[in-house]
């Protein structure tokens, strides 16, 4: 089997089952998204998915080879990953971290080539931060960071790209090209999301998880009905489909005095 495929996945800690029996299979090319509530085990997911957790149970396979078998170096040239709270604790201008992303591709002690710097200068060019390049890391706002991040890892030249909540700290037109841009290239990405109209949007499949549990697999249409919303999240939504994709509306949950309204029957009428 090509690809990046999980089969039967588990992740215990300390008596929990963080993640619980997950496969998911991964057709090239394709943009999966990972949805469910906060500690729903996305980012754990992730984590066995890019082989820096190993799973309890099940495997991980890339090409039909476990990933420890695959090895560190040469999974790092094929998967590239961006966490959630990415950091850098030295003094690093934006070019320097982008071109950490080459160093799975360079041999020790060499100078880097000229692929490595047009590499380079593509990420910065495809997230917008040419103009930022020599600019220090700690001088960028939240924003700019994640997008420096993402071209770190776009200059890995991946084939399979695992994004966990990319768009938090980012302004909306800055959310909607990132996640345009990730849908375009031509590698296959699994990307956590909260947001439930962006995964609608821009994934062409999503998964589901809910106590480290898959509850639903399938098309955006096929998984964001407003049963499955009102199941895993405990929020009423009503969904619709004109723009040829599912969009969401959430529904405001009643506040405590009309519930209270409710209970008693008395419900207020229009004057
Ligand atoms: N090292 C650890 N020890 C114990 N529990 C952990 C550890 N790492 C994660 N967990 C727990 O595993 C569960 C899943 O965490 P995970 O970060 O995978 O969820 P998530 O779906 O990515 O959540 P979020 O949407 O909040 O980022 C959480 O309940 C978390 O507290």
């Amino acid at each position: 089997m090509t690809g990046l495929h999980a089969d039967r996945v588990v992740r215990r800690l300390a008596d929990r089952l963080v993640v619980d029996d997950v496969t998911l299979t991964l057709r090239p090319g394709q943009t999966v998204g990972l949805l469910g509530p906060n500690g729903s085990g996305k980012s754990t997911l992730l984590k066995l998915l890019a082989g820096v957790l190993a799973p309890t149970a099940g495997v991980v396979t890339l090409d039909g080879r476990p990933l420890p078998e695959v090895g560190r170096r040469a999974t790092a040239r094929r998967i590239a990953t961006v966490e959630q709270h990415a950091d850098t604790g030295t003094e690093l201008t934006v070019r320097d971290v982008v071109a950490l992303g080459r160093i799975p591709h360079r041999r020790a002690w060499t100078p880097p080539t000229a692929a490595d710097a047009a590499a380079v200068t593509e990420a910065l060019a495809r997230t917008g931060l040419t103009d930022r390049a020599d600019q220090s890391w700690h001088t960028l706002s939240g924003g700019e960071r994640q997008r420096a991040q993402i071209a770190r890892a776009f200059a890995q030249q991946p084939r399979e790209l695992l994004l966990d909540e990319p768009t938090n700290h980012l302004d909306i037109q800055h959310q909607l090209d990132l996640l345009s841009l990730v849908a375009s290239l031509p590698v296959t990405t699994v990307i956590a999301l909260h947001d439930l109209n962006l995964a609608a949007m821009y994934c062409d499949r999503l998964l589901v998880l809910r106590e480290g549990r898959a509850v639903a697999e399938g098309t955006p249409a096929e998984v964001l009905t407003p049963v499955l919303i009102e199941q895993v999240y405990g929020v009423r939504a009503e969904v619709t489909h004109d723009s040829g994709h599912p969009a969401i509306r959430y529904l405001r949950p009643a506040a405590p005095d009309e519930l209270q309204e409710g209970v008693t029957g008395d419900v207020p009428t229009a004057h």
